[in-house]
């Protein structure tokens, strides 16, 4: 079976006119970092990479070594090879500048370095995030201002999941492409032709911890799943929750679902857990490209105009009519 690579895949679609060759290089170089963080990843305890680093990130959050690990990396990479004009990183307060002798290119990067934290040190899956948009001003120094764009403007989203096998899930606005890493041959290979989010579901992800702080419409939906066969819809659902949200979104755009970080009484104060511009409209982009729906519970996520860098936004993604029935609950309450 002839094996296509992500170069020859990205030459393909610059080829087709669906990319440039700015924006191939700017992804390859993502790839490039993705696979170093995915060396320490899997090396794990042998390498010191596990615990904590002994510092606290922007948001008041305890950083682990690996989240600081994976941030450098990125940033490391794509100074010097990424068509960027500037970065943002979870892990970062302000925005990144490129090293002001070297040229600016036209694009923004934001990232999380290292989503679902919590599950380093337990070994299980964690993942990469990231959106690129354009630098709005041409060859000049981006501001904070110039990275509050829509999600609907973003070029390009994807995420890296480091699971039992390294893989890479990308859109440049042309369907949802996963690839794979061949860690012999250090390349990754493309095994996932346009991926779909099948419309409807029997799983749902949410951290059922919270339940007692859920607003209603978020209650009436669970109470209802949770009912099953003899509730109203009629079926039974499953529930998974890994807790890294690249690993939960992973599993719905392979097999459907719906995954919600609400807003509740717990988070409302910060307008929800997860992070807008690097998490939620990069995860919403990849999703509504698989065919799926991506809302705040009552927006849909890439029409936010954002107001902060590190934003935070309530989540409600996956198969279309269940995202649709909740959106419709909070719309109704
Ligand atoms: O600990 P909780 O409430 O289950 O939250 C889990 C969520 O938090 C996150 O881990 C936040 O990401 P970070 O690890 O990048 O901070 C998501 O990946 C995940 O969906
Ligand atoms: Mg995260
Ligand atoms: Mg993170």
């Amino acid at each position: 079976m002839r094996r296509v690579t992500l170069t020859q895949f990205l030459i393909e679609q610059q080829r087709a006119g669906r990319t440039t060759p700015e924006l191939r290089l700017l992804i390859e170089v993502v790839a490039r970092a993705v696979k170093a963080i995915s060396v320490n990843v899997s090396k794990g305890a042998l390498a010191g990479v596990l615990g904590e680093a002994g510092t606290d990130n922007v948001q008041g959050e305890a950083q682990k070594k690996l989240d600081v690990i994976a941030n450098e990396i990125l940033l490391q990479a794509n100074e010097w090879g990424g068509h960027l004009a500037a970065m943002a990183s979870e892990e970062v307060e302000e925005v990144h500048q490129i090293p002001f002798d070297y040229p600016k290119g036209g694009f923004l990067l934001l990232f999380d370095p290292l989503d679902g934290s919590s599950n380093i040190d337990v070994n299980i899956s964690v993942g990469t995030i990231f959106s690129v948009l354009r630098n709005p001003e041409g060859d000049g120094e981006p501001t904070e201002q110039n990275f509050l764009q829509p999600g609907r403007d973003q070029v390009a989203a994807g995420y890296a999941l480091y699971g039992p096998s390294t893989q890479l899930i990308l859109t440049v606005g042309d369907g949802v492409h996963g690839f794979t890493l061949d860690r012999e041959m250090g390349s990754f290979i493309y095994t996932h032709p346009f991926m779909t989010v099948p419309n409807e579901t029997q799983e749902f992800a949410i951290n059922a911890s919270n339940a007692r702080y859920w607003e209603p419409p978020v209650q009436r939906y669970i109470a209802e799943l949770q009912a099953g066969k003899s509730g109203p819809r009629g079926k039974d659902f499953n529930m998974r929750w890994v807790a890294s949200m690249v690993a939960d979104v992973h599993r719905i755009l392979t097999r459907g679902g719906i995954f919600m970080y609400p807003l509740d009484e717990k988070c409302r104060d910060k307008g929800g857990k997860l992070r807008l511009m690097y998490e939620a409209n990069p995860m919403a982009m990849i999703i509504e490209q698989a065919g799926g729906a991506a809302t705040t519970g009552r927006e849909r996520i890439m029409d936010l105009q954002p107001t902060k860098l590190h934003q935070r936004v309530p989540v409600v993604l996956g198969s279309a009519a269940e995202v649709e029935r909740v959106t419709k609950y909070h719309l109704e309450s």
